[in-house]
C-alpha cells in the first residue's frame, strides 16, 4: 500500500473524555477511505484530527502521531495554515459565503496572496471544472452563491477546497443534506476526484460507503474495530461487531 497518511497509536481527548482510543491506520493514496460507525463513535473527531481542526476546540489534546508524507502533522515545525491547504475539508452542510460564485472560489487563493486577475480567473475555472460545476455556472459567475441549489452549493464548496490545490480531501457527511439526485452527482464526482486526490469521507450511509470507497474503517465507541478493503468489510468482516453493524443489527 502506498500510504499518504499514517496514524500511529492515536488517542484523542476532550478534557478528561477519551474520544479516540489507540487508533492505527494507513490512508492509501488516490483512494477513497470511508469512516463508518454509529453516532458518537468518533468518526468526525478522527476526521478532524487529520488536519488539526480539533486544535480549534479548547481543552483537547492528543497522543500518538499522524504522519503526512512522513512528517508528524503535530510537530511544532508544521505550519498549520499550510497543512490545511494541503489537507482540505468539506463539511456536512454546504456553507458558501454570502458572495458571488466567483468570489467563493477565489477567496482562499486571494487570502494566500494571489492578486493577478488572469491567474484568479484560471483558478476559478479549473476548480469549478474539477468540481463538475463549471457548465452549470459559467454564465453567472458573478451571481450569489446562495441562489444555487443545495447540491450545487456543495459542489461549490468542493471547488473552494480544490482552489487551494490540496492533496487530501476530508469530507464530513458531504451528502447528508442532499436529495438522491444531488447525492449521486457528488458520489460520481468523488469517484472522479480520487484520480488526483486522496479522499477520506465520513458517511452514515453504508450503501454510500459500499458504492464509493476502496477502504472502510469501522469505529465503535472511540475504537477502530476493523479496517480494510471495503469489499472484504462488507462481504466477509472479521469482527462480529462489524457484521452486526453492517447488517443493521444496531446503530
Ligand atoms: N467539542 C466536543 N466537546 C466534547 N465532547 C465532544 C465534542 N465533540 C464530540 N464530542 C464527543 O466525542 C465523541 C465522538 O463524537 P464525534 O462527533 O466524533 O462522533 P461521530 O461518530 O462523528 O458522531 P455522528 O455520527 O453523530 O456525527 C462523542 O461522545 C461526543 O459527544
Amino acid at each position: 500500500m502506498n500510504a499518504k497518511m499514517e496514524i500511529n497509536n492515536l488517542n484523542f481527548y476532550y478534557g478528561d473524555f477519551k474520544a479516540l482510543k489507540d487508533i492505527n491506520m494507513k490512508i492509501e493514496e488516490n483512494k477513497v477511505t470511508a469512516l463508518i460507525g454509529p453516532s458518537g463513535c468518533g468518526k468526525s473527531t478522527f476526521l478532524r484530527t487529520l488536519n488539526r481542526m480539533n486544535d480549534l476546540i479548547e481543552g483537547t489534546r492528543h497522543e500518538g502521531e499522524i504522519l503526512y508524507e512522513g512528517q508528524d502533522i503535530y510537530s511544532p515545525k508544521v505550519d498549520v495554515v499550510e497543512l490545511r491547504k494541503k489537507i482540505g475539508m468539506v463539511f456536512q452542510k454546504p456553507n458558501p459565503f454570502p458572495k458571488s460564485i466567483y468570489e467563493n472560489v477565489a477567496f482562499g487563493p486571494k487570502r494566500h496572496g494571489i492578486k493577478n486577475k488572469a491567474k484568479l480567473d484560471e483558478i476559478v475555472e479549473k476548480s469549478l471544472k474539477g468540481a463538475a460545476l463549471w457548465d452549470e455556472v459559467k454564465d453567472r459567475l458573478n451571481t450569489s452563491a446562495w441562489a444555487l441549489s443545495g447540491g450545487q452549493q456543495q459542489r461549490l464548496c468542493i471547488a473552494r477546497a480544490l482552489a487551494m490545490e490540496p492533496d487530501v480531501l476530508l469530507m464530513d457527511e458531504p451528502t447528508s443534506a442532499l436529495d438522491p439526485v444531488a447525492t449521486l452527482k457528488i458520489e460520481e464526482l468523488i469517484d472522479e476526484l480520487k484520480n488526483n486526490y486522496t479522499i477520506i469521507i465520513v458517511t452514515h450511509s453504508m450503501q454510500q460507503a459500499g458504492r464509493i470507497s476502496d477502504n472502510t474503517a469501522f469505529f465503535l465507541m472511540g475504537e477502530l474495530i476493523e479496517f480494510g478493503e471495503t469489499k472484504k468489510i462488507f462481504s466477509n468482516p472479521s469482527d462480529k461487531r462489524t457484521e452486526d453493524y453492517i447488517t443493521g443489527r444496531f446503530g
